[in-house]
C-alpha cells in the first residue's frame, strides 16, 4: 500500500492498479468507437457515446475497474460523503497534444469535480513519446506512464499539474472524475440514453455512427476521418462491391458512404462480406488486431482441418470508394513507434475468422447487458452487483 496522501497535495500514485488484459481490451474499444476529442489532436471515447451509437454493451468491460476507483478515491481521502462518478473516457493525445499547467476544477463549468483518476493503458517510450505528467510542487513531482498504473489526485489548487507535449504515438488512459453533486452523476446520463436505444432495437449489437463531423479530424484546411484512418493503419480499405454512378456521387457528401454498406479490401482484393458500415467493419477489424495471436493458431488448426478459403473479388478502380483522406496528416497524428508494423499482419483466413470471433464476444457482452438493464434502472447506478460481475466475467 502507497503512504498516506500529505494534506498539501493529497494524491497517490498505485502501480499495477489494473491488468494488462483490461488494458487491451479498452484500447480496443477506443480504436473501434473513437472520435476526435474536445482538445488539438486528442480522441475520446465517452460512456454517453457508448450508448448513443448502439454500443452500451461496451461499458461492462469499463465497470468493475470504474467501481474499484471510486473505493479507492474513497479510501484514500477519507470520504465520509457518497461520491458520484462525473466523467468516464478513454482519451488518447497524439502528436502536439499537451495540456499547460492547470487544476482540473479551474472552469466554472468544472467547479463540481472533486477527486482525479487517471489510469496509464500504454506505456511512455514504448508506445508513444513525450507525455510526460508534471505536479507543480510536492511528490511525486514526475509521472511516466505505465500501463496499469493509477494517478488519483485531488482536483484542486493542491495539484496543479501539466503534461508535456507527446511527439509521436498515441498516448491511451482511461481518465475519471468524481463529484460530490449527485446533480452531476454521469450513471443518470448514460442509463436514459441506454434505456432510449434499448426500446427501438433491443436485440442489435451493430455499431450505429455519429454524426460524421464527429469522426472528421481537421488542420491546416486539411484532415482526415478517423475510422477510415484506423482501417488504413491495419492494412485496408473501405470498398463497394458495385460501381457507383457519378450522377449517385455527386449527390451527397462522400463522407456519408462511411455511414452505409461497405466492403473490406486490401490491395486489388475484396473479402465477400457486406458490413452494414463502417463502424462495424473497423470494429472487426480492431478486434482481430486484439486478438491476432488466438486468430493465427485458429488457422493453421483450420488449414489441418481443410477449412474452406475465404470468398474474394477482385477489385476494379471503379469499386473504390472515393472518400477524402490526407494520409500524410493521418500517419502524422497518429502513427507512431508501433504504426508500421501493424499493416499487412493479418491474412483474410484470420479476418474470416475474427468474424466469428466478434460476434461471439459482441452477442455475448450484449446480452449481458440486458440483464443488468433492469437493476440499472431501478438503482439508477451502473455499479455491478457481485452476481452481476461473476456474470459480466463469465465471457
Ligand atoms: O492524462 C494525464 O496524465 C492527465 C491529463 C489532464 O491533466 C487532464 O485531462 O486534465
Ligand atoms: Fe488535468
Amino acid at each position: 500500500m502507497a503512504a498516506a496522501p500529505s494534506m498539501e497535495n493529497p494524491r497517490r500514485l498505485l502501480h499495477g492498479f489494473f491488468s494488462f488484459e483490461l488494458c487491451k481490451e479498452l484500447e480496443f474499444i477506443h480504436r473501434s468507437s473513437g472520435t476526435v476529442g474536445y482538445r488539438p489532436s486528442v480522441f475520446s471515447t465517452t460512456l454517453p457515446h457508448l450508448a448513443a451509437t448502439n454500443c452500451g454493451h461496451f461499458i461492462l468491460p469499463f465497470l468493475p475497474l470504474r467501481d474499484r476507483l471510486k473505493d479507492a478515491v474513497e479510501e484514500t481521502f477519507g470520504c465520509e460523503f457518497e461520491l458520484f462518478v462525473e466523467f468516464t473516457g478513454l482519451i488518447s493525445w497524439c502528436k502536439g497534444a499537451s495540456i499547460g499547467w492547470h487544476s482540473d476544477d479551474n472552469k466554472p463549468y468544472l467547479r463540481q469535480r472533486d477527486f482525479a483518476a487517471v489510469c496509464y493503458l500504454n506505456n511512455h517510450e514504448k508506445d508513444f513519446r513525450g507525455g510526460l505528467f508534471h505536479f507543480k510542487d510536492g511528490e511525486p513531482s514526475s509521472v511516466a506512464p505505465i500501463a496499469g498504473d493509477v494517478l488519483i489526485y485531488t482536483a484542486d489548487e493542491r495539484n496543479i499539474h501539466c503534461v508535456d507535449e507527446v511527439i509521436d504515438g498515441e498516448r491511451l488512459t482511461l481518465t475519471l472524475w468524481f463529484t460530490r453533486d449527485c446533480s452531476h452523476d454521469e450513471d443518470a446520463k448514460v442509463i436514459n440514453i441506454l434505456s432510449q436505444r434499448i426500446q427501438y432495437e433491443p436485440d442489435s449489437f451493430l455499431p450505429l455512427p455519429a454524426s460524421s463531423t464527429m469522426y472528421w479530424f481537421q488542420k491546416d484546411g486539411s484532415g482526415f476521418d478517423v475510422r477510415h484512418a484506423r482501417v488504413s493503419f491495419l492494412g485496408y480499405d473501405f470498398s463497394s462491391t458495385k460501381e457507383k454512378s457519378r450522377a449517385d456521387n455527386s449527390l451527397c457528401d462522400p463522407l456519408e458512404l462511411l455511414d452505409g454498406r461497405l466492403y473490406l479490401a486490401r490491395g486489388d482484393e475484396v473479402l465477400v462480406k457486406e458490413f452494414l458500415n463502417s463502424l462495424h467493419a473497423l470494429q472487426v477489424l480492431q478486434f482481430c488486431y486484439w486478438r491476432a495471436s488466438e486468430l493465427a493458431k485458429g488457422r493453421e488448426e483450420g488449414h489441418r482441418q481443410g477449412s474452406a478459403r475465404p470468398a474474394i473479388l477482385k477489385r476494379t478502380s471503379n469499386l473504390k470508394l472515393s472518400l477524402p483522406h490526407d494520409d500524410k496528416l493521418a500517419v502524422e497524428v497518429l502513427g507512431g513507434p508501433s504504426c508500421n508494423c501493424i499493416k499487412l499482419q493479418f491474412k483474410w483466413e484470420d479476418l474470416v475468422l475474427g468474424i466469428a470471433k466478434w460476434e461471439e464476444y459482441v452477442s455475448q457482452l450484449h446480452r449481458n447487458m440486458l440483464v443488468c438493464i433492469p437493476s440499472w434502472l431501478s438503482n439508477h447506478t451502473l455499479s455491478l452487483d457481485n452476481h452481476i460481475v461473476e456474470f459480466v466475467h463469465a465471457t
